[in-house]
């Protein structure tokens, strides 16, 4: 028999729907003096398939792992024999060829330390082998470098292996080696992440969910999924069409996102307004704890008050304490009529006064309340061509509001209504209705597409805060303010769910740099903090925003959280460097 077979590893050196088309403007319902100074044909208009945007690109498209992390982009690093490189090395470059800005995150946060861990042995890599068999371990440097880096190019990990388990056992298995060598593991999903959570920090092992994708049942009348954690949300909405049910949420990234990455963060998305979060809409869970043993919650029931919550505990902990491998989704009724309106406005108070009025008239149709500024909307416009159907100037912002119905011409009547309102107000300086499906996503990509051209040949500094909605915006002009003596290069742009609270405040610079992170950082979250706000809304802590926890928590639950961890995953294995402050 072959002995061990040599991964260049060190031996371990510690423990350690297609609508009818909108009737012509001219034919929509007015009232009022303004529409008759100014016919409503002029400012609410159709907007034609070719003209809302100028690329023809689909939703699918947005897909953040082909279009951000193309594995194609991969370009092999070209060794001399004379000079090879070390495994050091090789990480680095690994994350250099992604963009110049890339970096290890160990050399970004000096301060930090590997906790005390074991070390990737052969003897290890082997036994994954055994359980996984050999393709499902990646220890090839190029393999493993897109499992390193987060899509943004913000922080990354030096991990040497990549496990791609099929099964809650194998997964289970696997975490039994790591648990009893105290190999510190980094669950990874979709990557999708704005956090650093799913990246590792050091040397952690990569686990990766993308191969258990198997969709178990869909129960089309008690409307509910059951899953591996590995499916992308657009193949379980695939899933779930033919049933006449939708996922209970919608992310810009569904391309490339899995389920149990979702769970884990406790994603919102562009539809919580409507249906609920996350922890609304799980009713069940399977987990792999620290020590490798199963927690199966997979319960299908809208009811169960069996004592404690045990499942919203793996909502939101971003694999801190279990990695989820299964779940039971709440799955809503797919809409039979779904219509859009893309509008101008003035100011930010005039995007508030429309989100009520949206509220009061389209009351239980509105499924989406969106806003962007100007800056937003020049980006996708100058970096992916997206050209805004609306005339605006630097200091317009931007509503997307949409609307989930089952009868058509009852839904668009009041989409039409709600616009005709909002303009007869003086709200709304211009505005566009559809409810053509291909006219709807070219109009939603101006508004999906904002985080893949703010990351376009520049630094995005990010920051996902929920605020009192008085208090929105004001966030993007005290930043504005307290950063202008960076000069012009450094952007300060704002665009999020406003139906929700929930703020994307962003910073834009063309590198990353030191002195403006300690200008940011903690300044945001002490603002968001003392006007009441979250620091995270819906991406979790991760690495980036764990030291700051306190501005989110108080020290009793942090201590609780503390407590919490330590019983679940007593060695600490779990996702470390994420969520918690390090101790
Ligand atoms: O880029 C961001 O900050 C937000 C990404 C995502 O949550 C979105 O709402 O588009
Ligand atoms: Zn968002």
């Amino acid at each position: 028999m072959n002995g061990p077979a040599n991964h260049g590893l060190t031996s371990p050196v510690s423990q350690g729907n297609k609508g009818e088309e909108m009737p012509p403007a001219t034919e929509r319902p007015r009232s009022g003096s303004q529409a008759e100074q100014e016919p409503v044909a002029e400012s609410v208009h159709e907007v034609p398939a070719s003209e809302a945007t100028n690329d023809e690109t689909t939703r699918d498209a947005t897909r953040r792992g082909t279009v951000a992390v193309p594995s194609t982009a991969i370009t092999r690093l070209r060794i001399s024999q004379d000079n090879p490189p070390t495994r050091e090395m090789g990480v680095r470059s690994a994350a250099r060829r992604f963009s110049s800005a890339a970096f290890l995150t160990s050399e970004r946060y000096p301060n930090l330390r590997r906790g005390p861990y074991g070390s990737l042995s052969n003897s290890h890599v082997n036994t994954f082998e055994r359980i996984l068999s050999s393709e499902r371990v990646l220890t090839n440097e190029d393999d493993v470098a897109p499992y390193n880096i987060d899509w943004i190019k913000t922080v990354c990990g030096q991990s040497k292996v990549v496990l791609r388990p099929k099964t809650t056992e194998e997964l289970s298995a696997v975490m039994k080696v790591c648990s009893e060598s105290r190999l510190a593991v980094c669950p990874q999903g979709g990557n999708t992440g704005l956090v650093g959570g799913s990246v590792p920090v050091f040397d952690e092992v990569v686990i990766s969910t993308s191969l258990m994708n198997r969709i178990n049942s869909v129960d089309g009348i008690s409307g509910t999924v059951s899953c591996q954690a590995g499916v992308v949300l657009d193949k379980l909405e695939a899933a779930l069409e033919p049933e006449g049910l939708m996922a209970p949420y919608d992310l810009g990234a569904r391309g490339s996102c899995q389920i149990g990455g979702n769970i884990s963060t406790c994603a919102g998305g562009l539809r919580l307004l409507r249906y609920g979060s996350m922890q609304a809409n799980t009713l069940g869970i399977e987990a792999v704890l620290a020590d490798g043993s199963v927690l199966n919650m997979m319960n299908c029931l809208k009811k169960d008050n069996t004592g404690y919550h045990l499942r919203q505990l793996f909502i939101g902990s971003e694999g801190t304490l279990g990695i989820v491998t299964q779940a039971v989704l709440q799955c809503p009724i797919r809409p039979r009529s779904v219509n859009l309106a893309l509008l101008s406005l003035k100011k930010f108070g005039d995007v508030l006064s429309t989100f009520a009025l949206a509220k009061r008239t389209l009351s239980e149709t509105l499924s989406s309340v969106e806003m962007m500024d100007s800056v937003c909307m020049t980006s996708v416009g100058n970096k992916l061509g997206l050209k805004c159907p609306l005339q605006s100037d630097s200091d317009t912002f931007f509503m997307v509001v949409e609307t989930h119905g089952s009868r058509e011409d009852h839904d668009m009547e009041k989409m039409s209504c709600f616009v005709q309102e909002a303009m007869d107000k003086g709200l709304v300086v211009d505005g566009i209705t559809s409810n053509e499906p291909s006219r709807m996503t070219n109009l939603w990509q101006l508004r999906e597409r904002i985080t893949e051209s703010l990351v376009k040949d520049q630094y995005v500094f990010k920051y996902d805060i929920t605020l009192p909605l008085p208090k929105f915006y004001e966030a993007v002009e005290v930043l504005k303010q307290k950063l202008e003596s960076f000069g012009s290069d450094v952007q300060v742009s704002g665009f999020g769910h406003v139906g929700d609270g929930n703020l994307h405040l962003n910073v834009t610079a063309p590198a990353y740099s030191d002195d403006l992170q300690n200008a940011i950082e903690p300044f945001v979250f002490e603002w968001t903090s003392s006007v009441g706000g979250s620091i995270s809304a819906e991406h979790g802590m991760g690495f980036k925003k764990a030291k700051f926890l306190k501005y989110g928590k108080s020290p009793e639950a942090i201590r609780l959280m503390r407590s919490v961890k330590s019983s679940m995953d007593p060695l600490g294995i779990l996702n470390p460097y994420k969520v918690l402050p390090p101790s």
